[in-house]
C-alpha cells in the first residue's frame, strides 16, 4: 500500500468537525515535521497550518488548498479501518484531499520546483467557514500565492477522470437556522398551546414554494432543510422547534431574493401561529468561479496528460469556501473521480483510493511544467 493511501486511512479513524481538527492537525504536523526541512516554513493558523516550501529561483508563489474537516455522520461505508470517533466521518473526502496535499508537498521538497508553493490545509470547509478568516490572516498578507488550486473528489465519476470547467463550477451558499418557540402542554388540549411541529412542517412546506414560485426558472436554486429538532414523546406538544437548511444559488442576486423571501415567509409564520422566531443565515460561501485562462490551461495540460480523462462538466449546486480565495487569487478548482457506488455526505461513501497517486502525480506535474504561468 502506498505512504499516502495508509495516510488517507489514518485520517480517516480521525474526523473532527470544523475547528475542532486538534488531533487531524497533530497527525498533519507530525508528518510534515518528518520531511526534510531545508526549504520548508510553517506556521499554524488556529486547527489550520501553512507550510511554505522555498523555490530554487522563485519568481511566483503557488498556493494549494486542502479542507481538513469532517462531518458530524455515523459512518456505514464498511470499511476496515472505519471513524473512531462515534457520530463524525469523512464523509465528503477530506481526508482523501489532505493525503493528495501531503503527497504533492512531499513532492516539491524532495524535488524542488523554481517557484515557491504554498500548502494550505484549511479547517472548517463544511462550516462555519475557514477560508475567508485565513485569507485575512496576517499570514497570508505575507504569504499571498500569484495562484491557487484545489480539487474535490467527485464519487460520480471514474478513477483517472478529472472534470472541470472555466468560469462559475460550484454555487452561493447561504444557510438557514430557524428556531420556534411556542407554548408545549398536553396532547389532548391543542388549544390551549401552541404547537411549534404544526407550525415546523407548514413554514418547510412554504419554503418548498420559493424555488418554485420566487426565483427566475432560468436560474437555478435550491432550498434545503436538512434537520429538523421538535418534541419529545407522541402526547405532549411541542413548545419549541429548530430546523436547518442551505440555499444555493448560481446567480448572486437570486440568492437576495431567497433571503427576503425566507424572511417573510418566517415572519408569516410567527403571525400565523402566533409564536416567536429567530432566523440566521450563518456563513454564506461566495461561489466557485474558476479563472477562464488558467482553467483552460490546466484543461489542455489534464489532455494530453497521459492516462487521465478530462471531462467537462456543467456547473453543480455545491457550495465551496474555496470561493473566497479565488475572489482574490487566479485559479481553479476540479473534480477528482473517486467512483464510490454512494455520494457525498452519504455514510456509506467509499472513494477508490487509487485516485489519491493519480491526483499527486498530476498536480505535481503540472507544477513542474510550469503551465500555470501559460494564459492560453
Ligand atoms: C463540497 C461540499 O459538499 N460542500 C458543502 C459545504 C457547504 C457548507 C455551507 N455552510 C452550507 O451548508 O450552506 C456543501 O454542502 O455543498
Amino acid at each position: 500500500m502506498s505512504t499516502f493511501i495508509h495516510i488517507r486511512r489514518d485520517l480517516h479513524k480521525i474526523p473532527e468537525i470544523g475547528y475542532q481538527e486538534f488531533k487531524t492537525q497533530k497527525y498533519l504536523l507530525n508528518y510534515i515535521k518528518s520531511l526534510t526541512q531545508d526549504r520548508i516554513e510553517i506556521k499554524t493558523w488556529k486547527t489550520g497550518i501553512f507550510v511554505k516550501v522555498n523555490g530554487t529561483a522563485p519568481k511566483k508563489m503557488i498556493g494549494y488548498r486542502a479542507d481538513i474537516d469532517g462531518l458530524p455522520i455515523t459512518e456505514q461505508s464498511g470499511v476496515p479501518f472505519p471513524s473512531e470517533h462515534p457520530g463524525y466521518m469523512h464523509a465528503c473526502g477530506h481526508d482523501l484531499h489532505m493525503s493528495i496535499a501531503l503527497g504533492i508537498l512531499t513532492n516539491v521538497v524532495e524535488q524542488p520546483i523554481e517557484d515557491d508553493v504554498l500548502m494550505i490545509f484549511q479547517p472548517a470547509e463544511e462550516g462555519p467557514g475557514g477560508a475567508e478568516q485565513m485569507l485575512a490572516s496576517a499570514i497570508m498578507k505575507e504569504w499571498m500565492p500569484n495562484v491557487i488550486i484545489g480539487l474535490h473528489i467527485a464519487p460520480e465519476y471514474k478513477v483517472g477522470e478529472v472534470a472541470t470547467k472555466p468560469g462559475l463550477l460550484f454555487a452561493n451558499t447561504t444557510e438557514i437556522h430557524i428556531e420556534l418557540k411556542g407554548k408545549g402542554g398536553h396532547a389532548a388540549y391543542p388549544h390551549h398551546t401552541r404547537d411549534m411541529i404544526v407550525a415546523g412542517a407548514s413554514l418547510i412546506t412554504q419554503l418548498q414554494t420559493i424555488v418554485a414560485r420566487n426565483v427566475d426558472p432560468l436560474d437555478s436554486a435550491v432550498v434545503t432543510i436538512g434537520k429538523l429538532e421538535a418534541g419529545t414523546v407522541g402526547n405532549i406538544i411541542a413548545e419549541t422547534a429548530k430546523l436547518d437548511g442551505t440555499m444555493r444559488t448560481l446567480n448572486p442576486e437570486a440568492m437576495v431574493e431567497l433571503r427576503r423571501r425566507v424572511t417573510a415567509i418566517v415572519t408569516g409564520i410567527e403571525h400565523a401561529f402566533e409564536c416567536e422566531a429567530s432566523l440566521d443565515f450563518g456563513q454564506p460561501y461566495y461561489q466557485v468561479y474558476n479563472d477562464e485562462k488558467l482553467t483552460n490551461t490546466f484543461m489542455k495540460y489534464v489532455e494530453q496528460y497521459p492516462d487521465v480523462q478530462l471531462i467537462h462538466c456543467r456547473e453543480s449546486m455545491t457550495g465551496e469556501d474555496f470561493g473566497y480565495f479565488l475572489k482574490d487569487i487566479p485559479g481553479f478548482m476540479f473534480w477528482l473521480g473517486v467512483e464510490s457506488e454512494y455520494g457525498l455526505h452519504h455514510a456509506k461513501l467509499n472513494p477508490d483510493e487509487e485516485s489519491i497517486n493519480v491526483a499527486i502525480d498530476l498536480i505535481s506535474s503540472f507544477l513542474r511544467s510550469k503551465h500555470y504561468e501559460k494564459t492560453e
